[in-house]
């Protein structure tokens, strides 16, 4: 895929606000006449020149350090110019406007990156890996997020690819040459490839799903009847103050959010309000974005009042969650019990909200459920979106394994791995349409 010989795109890379340093980009074949311009000449390639950025006019704008990238050896693949001035929000907008003034445009989010696309400077995987770079809420999300950058799910995806080319090649030949067809069907060396490729798959399924977890986090909602102490273990877990606690059923009302690491792993944690028959219509709004908060979790945290035991609400709640999501049962407030329960079961644990007491039981217990064992060496991010495409991939080669084995039809086997590679060419971008991009880069910052 080659960009279109694309127009003259500028933005401030940095941050809005006031910094030591701010960057102007301009990317796109006006790069080098805009340095003529607003800066007298082309700064030799790759060399960092000081300069006086002037606008239209001729009046200096900013002092600075100028930085030129010719194309394609670019992070855009396009002629680069990066202009470093000083970090201030109006210099920075003085800057910008006078490259406009200079011949080019404004960039839409992300628009620098998509380039590097459109040009082959990195596949859609890495691109998605710089925003995750960018948003990265941990150091070992961070961590991740670059290992994708530096190519490890393209490659990964890539080999994938291979096999599955080698592995069409043989079904095709199959087509091709009919007379020979069962032989080239009954062929085990088709029967192998194709367990290969699903054992390969099937590695990758995990280590993406590992990835999605690291890039995205997990989100665990805390539910139960009010009272329980559900807002206290949002405070105990977050280690701070968080959520309101009193006496009074029912003090949480809106759902409230806390973004904690355990190990490394993003956590997302979401305290709700107490599930009970109301007729109160605050509480009827609370208790639905509960539910709308639980459906949408990784793991459900159900508090129980231990020194009242679990009743009818309790199992209400059960009975409305999908059986498929893990539940944890907290049996809260064991400090209040003469004799606490010194058994408990792997989802069912004794705590105490108050004293801390079974926290490190309850956090070895999420690690477990999200199979994350704090040893991140080697992991990348990866999206939902790459998920999606390996679970496609899947289905087709399931297909594929059944029509092999039925042994009859290899144009259907062969329609299936067609279906299969391009599930998988959408995740480097070799398969991709408009909307696609415009969605993964919409979600960039600007100037990046
Ligand atoms: N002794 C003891 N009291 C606790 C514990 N956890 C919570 N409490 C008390 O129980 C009461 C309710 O706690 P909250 O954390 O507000 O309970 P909640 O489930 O968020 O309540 P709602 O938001 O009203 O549904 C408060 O008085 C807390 O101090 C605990 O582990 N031990
Ligand atoms: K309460
Ligand atoms: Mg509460």
């Amino acid at each position: 895929m080659s960009a279109p010989a694309g127009d003259t795109i500028a933005a401030i890379a940095t941050p809005p606000g006031r910094g030591g340093v701010g960057i102007v980009r301009i990317s796109g074949p006006g790069a080098a006449g805009i340095a003529r311009s607003a800066l007298g000449r082309v700064p030799e390639p790759r060399m960092a020149t000081l300069a006086t950025f002037r606008d239209p006019q001729g009046q200096p704008v900013d002092q600075g350090l100028a930085l030129f990238f010719p194309g394609p050896r670019s992070y855009t693949g396009e002629d680069l110019l990066e202009f470093q001035g000083h970090g201030g929000p109006v210099v920075m907008d003085r800057v910008l406007t006078a490259c406009l003034g200079h011949g080019c445009r404004l960039a839409r989010p992300g628009e620098f990156t998509q380039r590097a696309f459109l040009n082959d400077r990195m596949d859609l995987a890495q691109a998605e890996a710089v925003a995750d770079l960018i948003d990265a809420g941990s150091a070992a999300a961070a961590r991740g997020a670059l290992r994708t950058l530096e190519g490890a799910l393209s490659r990964r995806t890539e080999a994938l690819a291979e096999a599955l080319t080698v592995l069409r090649s043989h079904v095709e030949a199959a087509l091709d040459f009919p007379e020979e067809e069962l032989d080239l069907l009954a062929d085990t060396a088709v029967g192998d490839r194709l367990e290969h490729l699903r054992e390969e798959l099937q590695q990758l399924l995990e280590g993406a799903g590992q990835g999605r977890l690291l890039q995205e986090g997990a989100h665990l909602v805390i539910a139960g009847r009010p009272n329980a102490g559900k807002s206290s273990l949002l405070n105990r877990l977050a280690d701070r103050e968080t959520a309101i606690v009193t006496a009074i059923p029912g003090t949480t009302r809106d759902v409230l959010r806390e973004h904690l690491s355990l190990d490394g792993l993003p956590l997302h944690l979401v305290d709700t309000a107490g599930l009970h028959a109301s007729e109160d219509p605050v509480e009827q709004e609370g208790m639905r974005r509960a539910w709308t908060e639980m459906e949408r979790a990784d793991v459900i945290l159900l508090v129980v009042d231990a020194t009242a035991g679990e009743g009818e609400a309790e199992a209400a709640i059960r009975a409305r969650l999908d059986p498929a999501l893990p539940v944890i049962t907290l049996l809260n407030k064991i400090d209040r019990l003469p004799d606490p329960p010194r058994e408990y079961g792997e989802d069912r644990i004794p705590i105490s909200a108050l004293t801390g007491e079974g926290m490190d039981r309850l956090k070895a217990r999420i690690r477990d459920l999200l199979h994350y064992h704090g040893k991140e060496e080697g992991l990348f991010t990866a999206r939902r979106r790459h998920l999606d495409a390996l679970e496609r991939m899947q289905t087709h080669l399931e297909a594929a394994r059944g029509h092999l084995q039925a042994g009859v039809a290899p144009e259907l086997l062969a329609e299936e791995l067609r279906l299969a590679q391009e599930a998988l060419g959408e995740i480097t971008g070799r398969v991709t349409n408009e909307d696609l991009l415009g969605r993964i880069f919409a979600d960039f910052c600007i100037g990046k």
